[in-house]
């Protein structure tokens, strides 16, 4: 293995089961391409931090990741059972084995990141000495409600968080371990930091930074992970 940077690693929790996706197997193993949508995402870290650790968190039954191509600079964990728990053993592994400044915390199933935008996230995090998350702004007007408008939000000051997020690795994994002690439902590495009274910087991001959740997702992930190669920003 390349010698690892003392900085920074990425977590990157692999270990969901995709039911939303409604495949024939987790959508993290998805083909886009000639990859799958894990190696898309891996490698798009690679470029981004090349000596970064990345700790990949999948499931006790996976038979898929063995068959994957990847760098010498990957290892994993065991998931568990929410997302939030499969973050955390990756950083209770971090804090014991390569105990790094930052972690940024990347979905699997967010292939489309680009390095520039993650470069962006790092760079407004260590001037600032302050964790941050990859966010888009909303664009549509936002309707509340279930059967019939509720109500119309106001949309000036809301964004739908990305991934990577990034937090100094003692920070994260203490809010992380204190508010599920407390079964706070954490949906995002933030929600822990911001329950734990810490600031959360929103880095301004592309839209198309998106997570493959349904199926209408992979006719968009395909195009627009065939467009990054064409314009060669996987490298970026
Ligand atoms: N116990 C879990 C659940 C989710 N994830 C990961 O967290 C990311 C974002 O979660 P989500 O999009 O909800 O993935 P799934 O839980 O697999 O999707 P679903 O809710 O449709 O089952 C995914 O890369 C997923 O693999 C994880 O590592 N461990
Ligand atoms: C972390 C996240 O991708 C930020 O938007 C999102 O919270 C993951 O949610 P999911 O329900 O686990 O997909």
């Amino acid at each position: 293995m390349t010698d690892i940077n003392p900085s920074f690693a990425f977590v990157v929790p692999a270990a969901g089961v995709g039911a939303r996706m409604q495949s024939d197997k987790p959508k993290q193993y998805i083909q886009l391409g000639d990859k799958t949508v894990l190696e898309h995402t891996i490698n798009k870290l690679k470029a981004t931090i090349p000596n970064a650790l990345i700790i990949v968190a999948i499931s006790e039954n996976d038979a898929y990741f063995p068959d994957l191509t990847l760098p010498d600079n990957v290892i994993t964990v065991l998931g568990g059972k929410e997302r939030a728990d499969s973050v955390l053993n990756a950083l209770n592994y971090l804090t014991t084995n390569h105990l790094v400044d930052w972690v940024l915390v990347h979905d699997a199933a967010r292939p489309l990141v680009l390095p520039s935008d993650i470069r962006t996230l790092i760079s407004h995090c260590q001037s600032r000495h302050c964790g941050g998350i990859l966010a888009s702004k909303v664009r549509d007007t936002i309707k509340q409600g279930s059967e019939f408008v509720e109500a119309t939000v106001p949309r000036e000051a809301l964004w739908q968080a990305q991934t990577p997020q990034m937090f100094l690795l003692n920070d994260l994994t203490a809010a992380l371990t204190n508010a599920l002690n407390e079964n706070v439902v954490i949906t995002d590495e933030a929600s822990a930091i911001e329950w734990a009274g810490g600031k959360v910087q929103l880095v301004s991001s592309r839209a198309d930074n998106i997570k493959l959740t349904t199926p209408d997702d992979i006719a968009i992930a395909e195009f627009l992970i065939a467009k990054q190669i064409l314009e060669n920003n996987t490298c970026e």
